[in-house]
């Protein structure tokens, strides 16, 4: 079974929508370890698929305040301990969405980074927006450096110009575009699942 690690090159790319795609393409499990501000991604996802195997996992923690978790942790009085993130056990393959990027803060040492298992396939989601380049290209050489494997998915209309630059400097492996949509639903999902299935399997 594989577990995949969904990280963004910023918050609010489209991690969760990217998450529901792979939940969907590989009937896999969902976990949303660390989550601040409303308690919407597990929402999401479950209104987002159609297979009825997935099983979604208790949150370890749901911080109210809309900020980096080690803000949303102090300010109720909370540690973050990257040691009680115990990934839940499953007969399937796992999805485990970060918050925000790979350097968010959980408390004063640990950050994001130090629950992502040197076995796990980290998916990178980069939205196309002017400042993407740079954002990518530091979080997937940082990935890389760190020794994982790492793919891609890019969100937005095709923008070779970019996509060109963030695959030729890195050789990420590309799992595929999600096109600008105006909106998402289980139908706009399944499709994007069954383009990206084969892709993700072969990571
Ligand atoms: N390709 C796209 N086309 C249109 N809208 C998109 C696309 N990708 C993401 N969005 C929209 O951007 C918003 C943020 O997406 P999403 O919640 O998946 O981000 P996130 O990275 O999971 O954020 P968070 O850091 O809060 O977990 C949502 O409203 C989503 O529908
Ligand atoms: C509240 C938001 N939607 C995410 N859950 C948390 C994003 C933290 C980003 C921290 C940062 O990089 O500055
Ligand atoms: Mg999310």
């Amino acid at each position: 079974m594989m577990q995949f690690f969904v990280t963004g090159i910023s918050t609010g790319v489209g991690k969760t929508i990217a998450s529901a795609i792979i939940v969907e393409a590989l009937e896999a499990d969902y976990w949303k370890p660390v989550q601040t501000g409303e308690d919407k991604d597990n929402d999401t996802v479950v209104r987002l698929i159609s297979n009825s195997k997935t099983v979604i996992h208790e949150t370890s923690y749901a911080l109210k305040a809309p900020l980096s978790p080690h803000a949303a942790a102090a300010l109720e009085g909370v540690y973050v301990d990257p040691n009680k993130i115990v990934e839940p056990e499953t007969e399937n393959h796992l999805v485990i969405e970060g918050a925000g990027g790979v350097l968010v803060p959980l408390n004063d040492s640990d950050t994001i980074l130090d629950i992502i298992m040197p076995n796990y396939k980290v998916i990178v989601v980069s939205r196309h927006y002017l400042g993407s380049i740079n954002h990518s290209l530091l979080t997937i050489q940082w990935l890389q450096n760190k020794g994982y494997d790492v793919g891609v998915i890019f969100s937005g209309d095709p923008d070779p110009a970019t996509e060109d630059v963030i695959v030729n400097r890195t050789k990420v492996t590309v799992i595929g575009r999600i096109k600008e949509e105006s909106s998402f639903d289980k139908g706009t999902i399944k499709k994007y699942a069954d383009e990206f299935r084969d892709a993700l399997l072969a990571m």
